[in-house]
């Protein structure tokens, strides 16, 4: 459904971003992005979601570019402070349009109690909740996601995997997840790229073929990581490192 060639993004004279960036991923898919601090990780994103348009090489969406719509959510939940849960989840949608859906996905993200409530009287986790809610008013094709858990506790971001996945077993939503945590891409994703170097380049290909749910830690998963830690040079198990 989504055709990469080639693309690259640099900044100030070719220092960083993201170069020779060439994959493509299938309608259904959950693709994870892993890479080390400034590879361009989340520049990728912005490029894929149409937001920074200064680009070279090219990528398609299998439907027409009219056709398509890209969901983006964030680290932080950037909701409208003025604006109640319901009213955030709608922003950007005609008024009356969708209401069915709007209700839908309040139950899906388990608000339907704070429909009419303000994003200050939410947790961290509620207010990630409204903001998926949001992403998905779209009805995306694909929906990119920045870090979206990393500002959450442990047991926040677990519970909001889950609701993730439970999401993707629902809708058979697309998705590409930016992510510094390497058991979340391992739990969640069909397939991880991994990038390398500033500017950043696609690296290798990690295919994680287990049903999900997966069991979290399960020793397939734990291999897959050792390997991931390995090609990001961060395995500091080796009697080198110890010396
Ligand atoms: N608009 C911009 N102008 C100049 N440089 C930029 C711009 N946006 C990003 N960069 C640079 O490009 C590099 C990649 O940034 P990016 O935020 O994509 O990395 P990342 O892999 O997502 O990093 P992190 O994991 O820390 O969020 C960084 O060195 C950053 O400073």
């Amino acid at each position: 459904m989504l055709a990469v060639q080639n693309i690259t993004r640099t900044f100030n004279e070719g220092k960083a971003g993201f170069r020779n960036v060439t994959f493509s991923i299938e309608e259904g898919e959950v693709i994870g992005i892993l890479g080390t601090s400034g590879c361009g990780k989340s520049t990728l994103l912005r490029v894929l979601s149409g937001l920074d348009e200064k680009y070279q090489g090219r990528f398609s969406f299998a439907k027409k570019d009219s056709e398509q719509t890209v969901g983006m959510m964030f680290q932080e939940p950037r909701l409208m402070p003025w604006l109640t849960v319901n009213e955030n989840i709608c922003f950007g949608i005609q008024k009356g349009q969708q209401l069915e859906l709007a209700k839908e996905l309040l139950e899906l993200v388990g608000l339907e109690e704070f429909a009419n409530h303000y994003p200050k009287d939410l947790s961290g986790g509620m207010s990630q909740r409204t903001a998926i809610a949001r992403s998905l008013i779209t009805e995306p094709d694909v929906l990119l996601l920045d870090e979206p858990f990393s500002a959450l506790d442990a047991f926040t971001k677990m519970q909001l995997q889950d609701l993730l996945l439970s999401i993707w077993k629902k809708r058979q939503t697309t998705m590409i997840l930016v992510t510094h945590d390497i058991d979340e891409a391992l739990y969640l994703c069909d397939r991880i790229f991994i990038l390398r170097g500033q500017p950043g380049e696609l690296y290798a290909e990690i295919e994680v073929e287990q049903t999900k749910p997966r069991s979290r830690g399960n020793v397939v998963l734990a291999e897959k990581k050792a390997e991931i830690l390995n090609l990001l040079d961060l395995n500091r198990n080796s009697k080198e490192a110890l010396l």
